[in-house]
């Protein structure tokens, strides 16, 4: 049964090699989109993860720096309501006293009992009238100084187990400072008090530079290198009465209280460096011990981090050699960092997973190519012998012409067209002559080459579109469609000139000049378009051709040419 004709047109267009390379091609895409997503679901794991740790460390330093915050919002609320109320103790009014003769003094200082409150150091009025940003004109001045003596009380008897603070100030703009490091040598107190009046975190705590008159971060960093570590970092906040600010209690921080901090968080972690900023991004701390090269950030990454800084309390950015993952911290106006190298992430979990997952792909890809090589290759040695099989099923192997099965399929559907079209069609039979006597005197082999010769001089004389085969021993058929009676008849005698014009090489050294007869029929004699009896008139006339003497075209049923 034939098949459909669409099945023939698709099995036509499934050329086998383009099959297999579309097969190949989806399956190599299918196992890189796959390990593409594991590789992005391992990487979300490992960006969850360096989170984790970040927000970990993060929570415990907003902890302890929450604890500090309190302390200095507290002692400040205690020396404003200190102020606004002081305690009608002897020793506290003796102290006013004490302040009215010293006042104009260059530099004196206040000292209770030293076991239970912390002195308090001052400059004379000169002093205080020569600094436009200080001054002993509010009603309040003695309260003030008797609130700064019971904040010398509360400091004596807080202690802070937390450590991160090392130092608590009440800076007065009324000439005089109290200090939980009360280690102060008299002849420095004017140089101490111009040095903290002077500092930028006393300067940005008046009212027009903190209008909200909240806490304010201050980092002191060296002036010579961006790249040092902060070498304090100060939180301040102003002291208010009924709006008027009489100054700044500040505390000081250790920085290097915050690496040992930092140290300790990467301690059981083994790889990751931590590294603390504040809101400008100076590095504060970090916690790259001295023997490790600590990363610096180059400029760009630097505003880029500012830049997400303004969107978010946390995030990450991946770098060419590492992954920053950083978070704000609430009690500091900063910013944690945690800094994962490229060799530290490899020799991890995920990393090893990665490699190993990437090694699996390659090693699949490496193999799907070897076999698509020895598949294509098989296919393609497939396909050759087809072709092959199929030229034989067609051809005659000798002459290289249509073999006769062929001849009779293809001169079918030359005459089928022709007949649609109205066109002639014509057959012309060729019998080479005295064959035999070749065979017999030379060889078949020396036959052969004849057979081939002649069968090239006959495929030399036709068209394209006209079809040469070998019908029989030493007999061949060619079909002209299109072709008139008239015109065959020249074709055929051409044919047979040029198989009679040379001679031709048979054997050693011998040489001998064939000839051929010819018959010739047409459909355009009787209007039959009918192969058979085409090919019949034709050998009929071929053998009229043979009795007449040989070597000659018969076109006719009485004559010869
Ligand atoms: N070498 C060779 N000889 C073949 C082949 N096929 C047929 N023959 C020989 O061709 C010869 C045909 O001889 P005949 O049919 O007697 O015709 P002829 O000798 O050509 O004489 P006429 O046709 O009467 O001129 C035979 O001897 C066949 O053996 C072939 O493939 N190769």
């Amino acid at each position: 049964m034939d098949r459909p004709s669409w099945l023939k047109r698709l099995s036509r267009r499934k050329n086998p090699g383009r099959v297999v390379n579309l097969c190949f091609i989806i399956v190599l895409f299918f196992s890189t989109l796959l390990t593409w997503r594991e590789i992005v679901v391992l990487e979300d794991a490992y960006i969850s993860s360096q989170r984790n740790n970040l927000e970990n460390v993060a929570h415990e330093m907003d902890a302890r720096l929450q604890f500090n915050v309190d302390r200095l919002l507290f002692f400040r609320n205690g020396v404003q309501s200190a102020i606004s109320t002081p305690l009608a103790f002897e020793v506290l009014d003796n102290a006013r006293g004490e302040f009215e003769q010293k006042r104009q003094a260059p530099a004196w200082n206040i000292a209770l009992d030293k076991r239970r409150t912390l002195p308090v150091y001052g400059v004379s009025d000169d002093f205080v009238n020569k600094t436009s940003i200080l001054t002993r004109e509010n009603t309040l001045l003695e309260n003030e100084i008797t609130a700064t003596l019971e904040l010398g009380y509360l400091l004596r008897l807080s202690h802070s187990t937390q450590r991160l603070a090392e130092r608590m100030l009440y800076v007065s703009r009324g000439g005089f400072f109290l200090s939980s490091d009360p280690k102060q040598n008299p002849q420095t107190i004017i140089t101490t008090y111009y040095g903290l009046v002077t500092s930028p975190w006393f300067a940005m705590q008046s009212q027009r530079n903190n209008p909200g008159r909240g806490i304010r971060w201050n980092t002191l960093q060296e002036a010579d290198s961006a790249a040092t570590e902060a070498q304090k970092v100060t939180a301040s906040v102003p002291i208010d009465v009924d709006q008027y600010w009489f100054g700044v209690l500040a505390m000081d921080f250790s920085v290097s209280e915050m690496k040992n901090f930092l140290l300790s968080a990467v301690e059981g972690e083994r790889e990751g460096e931590y590294q603390l900023y504040d809101s400008r991004m100076h590095l504060i701390a970090t916690s790259a011990g001295a023997d490790d090269y600590p990363l610096r950030l180059t400029v760009r990454e630097e505003a880029q981090l500012a830049n997400d800084f303004g969107y978010d309390n946390r995030g990450g950015i991946r770098l060419v050699t590492s992954y920053i993952s950083w978070e704000k911290l609430r009690n500091f106006d900063g910013v944690l960092l945690r800094i994962h190298r490229l060799h530290e992430g490899v020799r991890g979990d995920f990393g090893t997973i990665t490699i190993a997952l990437a090694l699996v792909w390659m090693l699949f890809t490496a193999m799907l190519l070897f076999s698509w090589w020895v598949i294509r290759r098989m296919v393609a040695n497939m396909a050759g012998l087809q072709e092959s099989l199929q030229w034989r099923a067609w051809y005659d192997a000798l002459t290289r012409l249509y073999n006769r099965g062929a001849l009779f399929e293809r001169a079918l559907d030359a005459v089928q067209e022709c007949k649609q079209k109205q066109l002639p069609i014509s057959v012309i039979q060729i019998d080479l002559d005295h064959f035999k006597r070749i065979n017999d005197e030379y060889g078949h082999q020396a036959g052969d080459r004849v057979l081939s010769h002649a069968a090239s001089l006959i495929s030399s004389k036709i068209r394209d579109t006209d079809i040469a085969g070998r019908v029989g021993g030493e007999e061949f058929c060619v079909v002209l469609p299109g072709a008139s009676r008239e015109t065959a008849l020249e074709i055929a005698e051409r044919i047979r000139n040029r198989i009679n014009m040379r001679e031709i090489l048979v054997g050693k050294g011998a040489t001998m000049r064939i000839s051929a007869s010819l018959g010739v029929s047409s459909s355009d004699e009787n209007g039959h378009y009918d192969f058979e009896l085409l090919q019949s008139v034709a050998d009929r006339r071929l053998y009229q051709a043979k009795q007449e003497g040989r070597n000659r075209v018969c076109a006719s049923d009485t004559s010869t040419l």
